[in-house]
């Protein structure tokens, strides 16, 4: 099989649907640089002194982890110096990072995820990147909070990488969805997987049940409809995975199909979900769709929501399309 490489893709894309300017193409890889960077470190886990608390808290007012503070850094200096950039976002950090000294300013806008999942982190567990880019606003001069308010579908770029058993790096701008796995030895990203189409049919769900008491009706009765298998209404038996880093399972849905939930629930109504819409929920929701799947935070389209604030977090229910879509009718019952 030929090798196409990150950029060798980049430019045929380009080339074939104009899709893919050559500012956006350099973002791209520059972001895909951070990715390998971030890997190398995670690679190296105790020996590279990146495990652990970093003993700080993030605007979110969750205990941050020595790599979560990495991940940000190495995202944030690589992308100030060689994207088309006027500001990034980061779940991370408590307001926008516009971009010094650029002129004439950048076309997009990147906001991210730096480290995905975590927990798992000092476990040795499958984490990752989140990232997803916008266009800046037209005759925008400084930018601002406000001019990050654009909805999901608005999207111009998405991905995320995951550091696993391999490092890979899964895209969408806009016209499928392509998976490229880090060469280690020569240090390039490979496309190994083209079009990643979603199972549209699945028997496999994953959300975290020890959260089920606290759920609401919609969400219950559909789960409790998948947990009486063969003899319930659903008539099969459903099988569960929970990794607990987003990426890990949206990963394995790309793969094999499945649902991903992160719903609402009763603990603290003013927190609708744990999941962040503009760093998790949005890139995710633009792949997912890309690839034949669909997303809703139960209500509408995830791509649909208009923002009100950087960090607000949204209800996620997102793969295989029959499955999100029953779990949604319920919601509207
Ligand atoms: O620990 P829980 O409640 O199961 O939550 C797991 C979810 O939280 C997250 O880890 C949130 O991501 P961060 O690690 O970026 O905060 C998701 O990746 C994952 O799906
Ligand atoms: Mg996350
Ligand atoms: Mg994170």
């Amino acid at each position: 099989m030929k090798r196409v490489s990150l950029t060798q893709y980049l430019v045929e894309e380009q080339r074939l649907h104009n899709n893919i300017p050559a500012s956006l193409r350099l973002l791209i890889e520059v972001v895909a640089r951070a990715c390998k960077t971030i890997s190398h470190s995670v690679g190296k886990g105790a020996l590279g002194d990146i495990l652990g608390s970093a003993n700080t808290e993030n605007i979110q007012g969750e205990v941050q982890k020595k790599l979560d503070v990495i991940s940000n850094e190495i995202l944030l200096e690589a992308n100030e110096w060689g994207g088309h950039l006027a500001a990034m976002a980061s779940e991370e950090m408590e307001s926008i990072h516009p971009i010094p000294n650029r002129y004439p300013m950048g076309e997009y806008m990147l906001l991210f995820d730096p480290l995905d999942g975590s927990s798992n982190i000092d476990v040795n567990v499958s984490i990752g990147t989140i990232f997803s880019v916008l266009k800046a606003p037209e005759g925008m001069t400084a930018p601002t909070e406000a001019d990050f308010m654009q909805a999901g579908s608005k999207q111009v770029a998405a991905g995320y990488a995951v550091y696993g058993p391999q490092t890979m790096l899964v895209l969408t701008t806009g016209a499928g969805v392509n998976c490229f796995t880090l060469d280690r030895e020569m240090g390039s990203w490979v496309l190994t997987q083209k079009d990643m189409q979603i199972p549209e049919e699945t028997k496999e769900f994953a959300i975290n049940m020890s959260n089920q008491r606290h759920w609401y009706p919609p969400v219950t009765r559909y789960v409790d409809e998948m947990l009486a298998g063969k003899t319930g209404p659903r008539g099969k038996d459903f099988n569960m995975r929970w990794i607990a880093s987003m990426v890990a399972d949206v990963h394995r849905i790309l793969n094999r199909g499945g649902i991903f939930m992160y719903p609402a629930d009763q603990r603290d109504p003013s927190q609708p979900g744990k999941l962040r819409l503009m760093y998790e929920a949005n890139p995710m929701a633009f792949i997912v769709e890309q690839a034949g799947g669909a997303a809703t935070d139960g209500k509408q389209r995830i791509l649909d929501i208009a923002p009100q604030k950087l960090h607000q977090r949204v209800p996620v229910f997102l793969g295989s399309k029959s499955e999100v879509e029953c779990v949604t009718a319920y919601h509207q019952e």
